[in-house]
């Protein structure tokens, strides 16, 4: 019999991680829990604690780690509780741990998707932007540690999918990628009317259920920008070689077209589950839970071109992508930094959703560029562009 793999997640208490901990539980004799992470939310994380017994668990909130540690006792349960964020380093690189799910949002990813790639762990990749911000420092650690990096966002997990297996093959092979976009809530809005609408609508995706930062740069299509970059970066294709087209349906998550012209695609129903499941038995396949594509009810796939009904002018944080990726590196990180501040002020009614993008473009000008060595180059950029898209969020508001 072979040996349960025993799994972190980083981010067990968000949208991803729940549909980690769904697919693990489908597999009970294929997988173990190392250790569960979150921020706060005590009740939820006391759940999964019940239901998986892990060997740890971090929340990064200390209020929050205390008053765990308070009830995981009251339940009977001898689990220990850390706290800060130092121990996600350290969960994510304990030498039990087989494989990591990288699902915490933004760049407070970073840090613990590093320590696991130094130590050589498979990790699952859900954060796209702890990619985005750490780059080539990055896939240096990938490199160095040994680890395998398997993406997990949907794109990347079909292009992955519809790539050869060696990657040495990719760059004589690969005319182009093509990313596809649902073109979230709004695609089809009047952009004059976009700086009326609110975070409720804009976290109504219309295909995909999902954490309240990602579903508004899917409406900003930042988060399509985002995914352009983190594309670059797995799959070291040239920024001219990426390409995103609108396909509303969300049932093609991206294709791979060859020089001579042949696409190759993979599809699938709107599910996370399954490129979650694929990431964890990867080379192999396993049931994900999730259901299976009916090409007889399937009414349409249609696309769209981003020069459609004035997408450019809906959607102008998309171009970022190929303006960071032509700058230093560091631009990338700064545009991240820029776009984290902007949707959170969103989230809390301080400025409108078309000045996500003015925050965004007016920090890549305010924030000089450079090309980071480490992880400390990464967090002093990341907190210096911060700092300046709040200046300009508090000037705006
Ligand atoms: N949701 C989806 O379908 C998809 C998501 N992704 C990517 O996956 C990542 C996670 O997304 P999603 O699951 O939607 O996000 P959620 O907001 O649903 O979950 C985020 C998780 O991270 C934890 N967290 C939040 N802030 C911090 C912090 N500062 N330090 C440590 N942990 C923190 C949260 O803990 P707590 O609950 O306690 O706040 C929670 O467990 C993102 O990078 C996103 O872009 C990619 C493709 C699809
Ligand atoms: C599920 C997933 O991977 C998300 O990133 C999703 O793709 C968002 O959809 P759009 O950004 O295309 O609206
Ligand atoms: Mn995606």
């Amino acid at each position: 019999m072979q040996a349960k793999q025993r799994i972190t997640i980083l981010g067990s208490t968000g949208s991803i991680g729940q549909s980690t901990l769904d697919v693990m539980a489908r597999h009970p004799g294929q997988f173990a829990v190392h250790a569960l992470t979150a921020s706060s939310q005590v009740d939820l994380m006391l759940a999964q604690c019940v239901q998986f017994k892990p060997e740890v668990v971090v929340m990064v909130q200390e209020a929050a780690g205390r008053l765990l540690a308070d009830k995981l006792k009251s339940e009977g349960l001898n689990i220990p509780v850390r706290w800060g964020a130092a121990a996600l380093d350290e969960v994510a690189s304990a030498p039990e741990v087989d494989a990591v799910m990288a699902a915490i949002v933004g760049a407070a990813g970073l840090s613990p998707c590093l320590a696991a790639a130094r130590a050589g762990k498979r990790l699952l990749l859900a954060n796209k932007e702890a990619l985005v911000v750490g780059g080539e420092v990055f896939l240096a650690a990938v490199r160095e540690g040994g680890a395998v990096l398997l993406p997990i966002d949907s794109e990347h997990s079909a292009i992955f999918q519809s790539l050869p297996e060696d990657p040495s093959t990719w760059q004589r092979r690969v005319h182009k990628i093509i990313l596809t976009a649902s073109g979230g809530p709004f695609r089809a809005r009047d952009p004059i009317s976009l700086k009326d609408v609110t975070p409720e609508q804009a976290c109504a995706h219309p295909n995909w259920v999902m954490g309240r930062k990602i579903s508004v740069d899917s409406a900003t299509m930042m988060n399509k920008a985002l995914e352009v970059i983190e594309a670059r970066y797995l799959f070291g294709l040239e920024p001219d070689q990426l390409e995103v087209v609108i396909h509303p349906q969300s049932v093609i998550h991206s294709m791979v077209q060859y020089k001579d012209h042949s696409v190759v695609a993979q599809l699938g129903t709107p599910d996370m589950r399954v490129p979650i499941a694929y990431g964890l038995s990867w080379p192999e396949r396993m049931v994900s839970g999730a259901g299976a594509l009916d090409f007889h009810s399937l009414a349409a796939m249609t696309f769209e071109s981003m020069e459609d009904h004035g997408h450019p002018a809906r959607f102008p944080g998309l171009k970022l992508a190929w303006a960071t990726l032509k700058g230093l590196p560091g631009s990338c990180a700064v545009l991240n930094a820029a776009n984290e501040i902007a949707v959170a002020a969103f989230l809390n009614r301080e400025i409108r959703f078309d000045q996500i993008h003015d925050v965004n473009e007016a920090t890549l000008n305010a924030v000089a560029s450079v090309r980071p060595e480490n992880l400390d180059d990464l967090l002093s950029l990341d907190r210096l562009s911060r700092d300046a898209a709040l200046k300009l969020v508090t000037r705006w508001r």
